[in-house]
This record gives structure tokens, sequence and C-alpha cells, in this order.
């Protein structure tokens, strides 16, 4: 551990203290020296005591900065774990971060390219266009073609801070556990597990950069989504190249306005964009906050969105993928038990699960939904109040599902933030109805034979031979099996007769001894008794001695 550490550890540990969050740890799970250690090292008093214990976290996290900003803002998507009041705090965090010296830009955006600006670029502008908690961005024109472009930089040593809070925080996340024991439904390492892969593909620019690459190839063409051309040849681990884009931030409803936007299409275009991304590419952008979407400022009638960051994508297995499709679907069909079914089918919740039980308590979510009118309920919500009613059956949800629930509560809140009267279910159902139909039935299993077509085409010539091998496998086995069942009938033949004898052999004994008792001649009863006891030795040798066949 090092001195820097040390010196963060214990300013974070002050602001907890600050802000009075050892309140929420139970008096009896405290350690007797907790007290002693708090008041001999660190002289603070919880200074917030009026404030709600959520609020008092949201204020720490702000105090503590962008990786806890971060941490929060994605903590306040897992509603299974969070009660409402908590996680509307943790919704509220804002990163506003001041710029850094451009001179720090200069010099990383040069060790980055190995070779001056100028090189590569004309007019590069020292002050940042935008500066937010990971990146600074600066524009430029790119010398080789005339374009526009902005160069994304990472913040001088923002790796080394984030891994050094990570650490802190696993470190506090694994005492919280145990102090809180096992029992607790938080599950802090768990979270903090699932918030370092997220933010540590946020610290690679060549990836987002394959990442915007990638989403803009799923959508050329498109009438709802632009993303910006990537520069991947001055594309690093620090530094990414892009187009410049001069769309209106979606949250300027403003100037949307003023140049006559048409709301319902972009809201309508939103709600499809997000099932297109999930459903048709398993490829989905899980950063959608009002900063990183911009709308074009061309053909406002017929207006598309333009997404940036592609620092965290989501994708979802085949399965999650299917589960969820039906999920909705079920949910507009009322069809309770099968959303119950289909979350003991997926895995999501434990097979022993008392799916009566578990029926009743979807029905209370679900049931109060339906007395709203359709163009308020919200898909986001349904998946929320689901996941936190299965929290009660001991859910486990998949950090990609969480993603995609963050993401489409953020589609939805936008989507009725451009036009409220905006009907989710009119749009998402045609989708989601053609997806399921190409998912079974007979267009699926055709398109299943021809996606597996080149596989088949491959392994043809092999045909011929895998026949006759297993041809002569099978007469191979024919012949072990036909031996076996003689040898079976064998031992039934021994031991049908074996039993026969020793069963004769006890009648006679049991004969022969009344008859020693009862009669005055004996040679009868020594007659008998003779002839059993001969019959039984030769039942005894004629048993069958192996029994495996
Ligand atoms: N291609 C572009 N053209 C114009 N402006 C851009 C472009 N890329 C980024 N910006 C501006 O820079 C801001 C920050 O960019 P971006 O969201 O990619 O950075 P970030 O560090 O990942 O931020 P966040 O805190 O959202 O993770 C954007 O909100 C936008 O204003």
């Amino acid at each position: 551990m090092t001195t820097a550490s040390i010196r963060r550890g214990y300013h974070v540990i002050k602001t907890i203290l600050h802000f009075g969050l050892d309140d929420l740890i139970p008096k009896h799970k405290k350690p007797w020296y907790f007290a002693i250690v708090r008041n001999s090292l660190f002289w603070v008093r919880n200074k917030h005591k009026t404030k709600s214990p959520a609020e008092r976290l949201k204020l720490a996290m702000q105090d503590l900065g962008p990786v806890y900003i971060k941490l929060g803002q994605m903590l306040s998507t897992r509603r299974d774990l969070l009660d409402d009041e908590w996680a509307y705090q943790l919704a509220m965090l804002q990163d506003r971060v001041p710029p850094f010296d451009s001179a720090l830009a200069r010099e990383a955006i040069e060790a980055e390219l190995g070779a001056p600006i100028a090189t590569y670029f004309d007019d590069f502008n020292d002050t940042p266009l935008a500066s937010a908690s990971i990146s600074q961005v600066h524009t430029a024109t790119l010398k080789s073609n005339g374009k526009a472009v902005v160069l994304k930089v990472l913040r001088p040593n923002v790796e080394q801070q984030i891994l050094a809070d990570l650490q802190l925080m696993t470190q506090t996340a694994n005492l919280l556990e145990t102090l809180l024991g096992d029992g607790n439904r938080l599950r802090p390492a768990e979270v903090i597990e699932d918030y370092r892969t997220t933010i540590l593909g946020e610290l690679n620019l060549k990836l987002e950069a394959l990442n915007a690459i990638k989403l803009r190839n799923n959508f050329l063409g498109s009438n709802s989504l632009y993303v910006p051309f990537v520069y991947e040849e001055h594309s690093y681990q620090r530094l990414m190249v892009m187009e410049r884009i001069y769309g209106i931030p979606v949250s300027d409803t403003e100037a949307l306005r003023a140049q006559g936007t048409n709301f319902k299409l972009l809201a309508e275009r939103g709600v499809e964009l997000f099932f297109t991304q999930v459903f048709r590419d398993n490829f989905f952008h899980a950063d959608m906050h009002p900063g990183n979407i911009f709308i074009s400022r061309e053909h406002p009638d017929d207006p598309f969105y333009i997404g940036l960051d592609c620092g965290i994508m989501g994708t979802l297995t085949e399965v999650d993928k299917r589960y969820l499709a039906e999920n909705f679907l079920a949910f507009f069909n009322r069809d309770y038990h099968r959303i119950a079914q289909l979350y003991i089918e997926s895995g999501w919740v434990s097979e022993h699960t008392d799916i009566i039980a578990f029926e009743q308590a979807v029905k209370v979510v679900c049931e109060p939904m339906f007395n709203k009118p359709l163009d308020e309920i919200s898909f986001g919500h349904v998946l929320l109040e689901l996941f936190r009613t299965a929290r009660h059956f001991d859910i486990v949800v998949q950090p990609q599902l969480v993603l995609l629930e963050k993401t489409l509560l953020y589609i939805e809140g936008l989507g009725r933030q451009l036009y409220p009267q905006l009907d989710l279910w009119q749009t998402a159902k045609p989708f989601l109805e053609n997806w399921m139909s190409e998912q079974v039935g007979p267009k699926a299993m055709f398109n299943k034979v021809k996606s597996n077509a080149p596989f088949w085409a491959d392994k043809l010539p092999e045909f011929p031979e895998l026949i006759y091998d297993n041809l002569k496998l099978g007469r191979k086995l024919l012949g072990t099996q036909q031996q076996m069942l003689d040898k079976y009938l064998r031992y039934q033949q021994k031991s049908h007769k074996s039993n026969y004898l020793l069963i004769t052999s006890a009648v006679l004994l049991i004969c022969g001894t009344i008859l020693f008792t009862q009669i005055v001649t004996l040679w009868p009863a020594y007659t008998c008794i003779g002839a059993g006891i001969l019959i039984w030795a030769i039942g005894w040798r004629s048993r069958p001695k192996n029994r495996k066949f």
C-alpha cells in the first residue's frame, strides 16, 4: 500500500464519518474498538444529522469525486438491491468536473501519437470543448482530409486514481460483508466487482473506438442513429480521434422545439433503436445518459439520434434475450403464470422457487399497472418491479441485465420527455412479436438450418466415412449385445433350476423332520432327509456363479 492510497483511504473514511454513514452499521455489528478508533483517529462528527441516510450517501459520493459518483449512478439502477429513496437520491448524482491544464492534454496526446500534434492536426484548440470525469475533449482539423475532428484524451493519472479507489472499495466491501453477515441482500463485494468491470472498460479508449466502429456499422444507412466516424489509425488506449458532430444535445428541448423537431417520431425512434440494438444486434449502448445523445440539425421533420461515448456496451446471452422478450409479451398478455415460469426457466430465480407464491407476487406487482392508460406504462419500471419482487425469491441478477434495465429506463425517460404521450407498447409490440416469431416456428427453423448450412457443407465430405464407421461400430455393438443376451438367458435357466432344487430339498427336509417325530418306523424319515440333503447339495452346486453379462 502506497502513502497516496493510505492518504486517500483516510480521506474516504473521514468523508464517510463526516456524513454519518457509519450509523448505517447496526450497533451490535460494530467491533468493540470501533468507537475508540473513530474518536482517536478521526475527529469528525456527523454534521448532517437532519438529512436522511440516503441523502447523506449521495452527498458523500458527490464529495468523493468521479469514481464514487459513477458508482452511485450505477447503483441507482440496482432496484433489486436498493429501496426507492436510496435509488432516487443516487440517481441525482451529477458529475461536473473542472477541465485540466491543456498543456497536460497536449503532452498526453503527443505521447500516444508518438509525434507532435502538428504532424497530423491543424487548429488544435487548447480550450477544451468538454471536460468529463474520465476524459477531456479538444477540437482540431485532420491534416490528411481537412475534416473537423475531436480528440478525446484520458485525464492524467486517472487510471491510478481509479485503481486505487477500486482497491479501497473492494477492501471496504469485503469488510462490510463481514460486518453485515451473509444474510444481507446488498452484496457489496459483488456490486463493486460489477463496477470494476464497467469502469475499467471506460479506461481503454481503443476499446471504445472499436465499440463505436461496430455500432456505427450496425446502423449504417439507418434513419434512427448516427455514430461519428472513428479514425482508428489515430486511436490508442489513452486517445481517440473521431469526426466532430454538431448536433443539439437531447436535453436542450428549447433548441429542438425552435428548429421544429418532430418529437413524436423522435421518441418512437428512440424505442425502436433500443429494441433493434438489443434484439437484432445484441450489442447495445449501455451509457445512454443525455450527455451522450445528440439530435441531428438537418431535416428536423425526420430527426435522428447521434450517439457518443461507446465505452460501456452490453450484450445478452441468447437465452436471456429470448426470456426477456417473452417476459414483455407475457406481461402485456397479463399471463402472470408464464412470467413466473420464465423467471424459473431462465435461471434468474432458483428452480426450487414456490411458483404459485411467485406468480401471486408477480400479479400483485403487475395488475395495478394495467389500471393506467397504456401510454403511461413503463417497460423499465415493469422490469424493475419484477426484479424487485424476485428479490424476495433470491433472484440472481446478471450484470448485463442490470445494464439493460438502466438503458431501458434512460430511453423511456428520454422518450417521454420528448413526447409525453409516447405509447411504448404500440411502438415495441410489433417489433417484439416479429422477433419472437423469428425465434420459434417454421421460419425460425428454416433460419437455423440456413445459418448452420456452412457447418454442414464443411462436414459433408466426411459423411461416407462416418457412416461406414458407425455401421461397423453398430454391427460390433449388435454382436456384443447378442452375447450378453445369451449369457443372461443361461444365467436365468441355471438360476431357475437351482431354485427349484433348493425348494424341493427344503420340502423333503421338512417332511423328513415331521416323519421323524410322528411315526415309529424311521426309514421313511431317513430317506426323506437323505434325499433332501442330496438334492440341496446338487441345487447349491448348480447355482449360477457369475452375475456379470
Ligand atoms: N465527436 C464529437 N463531436 C462533438 N462533441 C463531442 C464529440 N465527442 C464528445 N464530444 C463532447 O464531449 C463530451 C464528453 O464526451 P464523452 O461523453 O465521450 O466523454 P466521457 O469522459 O466518456 O464522459 P462521461 O462522463 O459521460 O463518461 C460530450 O458530452 C460532448 O459534448
